[in-house]
């Protein structure tokens, strides 16, 4: 049984990803719901007020999630309980979350983590981290089209984006629950170019070729289907 899930930041591509990944794998994915999170939009509207309440919501989904993904067999997660404190501590260092709510915060988290422990698969097999630059997140972002989520919605959102980006390589670097990998993505369109895709599905099963987590002889999955 193999658990994949993906990291990087906001529209980097980790949906996209997880669905070529998962159909040419034929295996399980895993998505992170975003249009129907009732709180992400109150929060882009005023995050201070809201950034606890999000990060709590968005825990709880993500703690779901992994735990099915490691008990359930093989698939693929389009972000992870991993990435969490990195969202909570940029907002947190911007002066959105009091200490009492930062402390709560942490608890709930190693808590969750502790419940992670105790389960006979702990932990992922592959991190797969999508890198992209400023330029791209927000030409994606804009590509994507979700409202609040624009420059012209906020300006402050152009920092918070700088900022996550900054947040991000630390973070890569000290993870450690699994084996991991990085994957371009701003070298390549894995939507739009079927040349691109290829590299990039190569280049994930060959890591799980030499982790031994593919036999050998292992059989992609043809006729992938992309929806833009
Ligand atoms: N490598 C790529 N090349 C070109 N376009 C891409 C690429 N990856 C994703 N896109 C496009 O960028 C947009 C954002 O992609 P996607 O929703 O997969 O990002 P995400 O990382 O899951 O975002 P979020 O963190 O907000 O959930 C989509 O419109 C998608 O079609
Ligand atoms: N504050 C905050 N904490 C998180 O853990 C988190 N995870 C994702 N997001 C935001 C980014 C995209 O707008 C959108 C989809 O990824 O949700 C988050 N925001």
């Amino acid at each position: 049984m193999t658990v994949i899930v993906l990291s990087g930041p906001i529209g980097a591509g980790k949906s996209s990803l997880t669905s070529i990944l998962s159909k040419y794998l034929g295996t399980e994915p895993f998505y992170e719901s975003v249009d129907d999170n009732p709180v992400l939009p109150l929060f882009y509207a005023d995050p201070k007020k809201y950034a606890f309440l999000l990060q709590v919501y968005f825990l709880n989904t993500r703690f779901h999630s992994i735990k099915a993904a490691l008990t359930q067999g093989n698939n693929v997660l389009d972000r992870s309980i991993y990435e969490d404190a990195l969202f909570f501590q940029m907002n947190a260092d911007i002066g959105r979350a009091t200490k009492e709510e930062v402390d709560t915060y942490y608890e709930l988290l190693h808590n969750m983590m502790d419940e992670l422990e105790r389960m006979p698969k702990k932990s992922p097999d592959l991190l797969v981290h999508i890198n992209v630059s400023y330029d791209t997140m927000i030409k994606r972002i804009k590509k994507r089209g979700r409202p609040y989520e624009q420059l012209s919605y906020d300006s402050t959102l152009e920092d918070y984006y700088k900022r996550l980006l900054r947040y991000y390589k630390p973070w890569y670097e000290k993870y450690d629950y699994s084996e991991k990998m990085v994957i371009d993505g701003d070298k390549y369109d894995f939507m739009a170019r079927e040349e691109d895709r290829e590299i990039v599905l190569n280049q994930i099963v060959d890591k799980l070729k030499s982790m031994g987590k593919l036999p050998m002889d292992w059989d992609k999955q043809t006729d992938i289907q992309i929806e833009a």
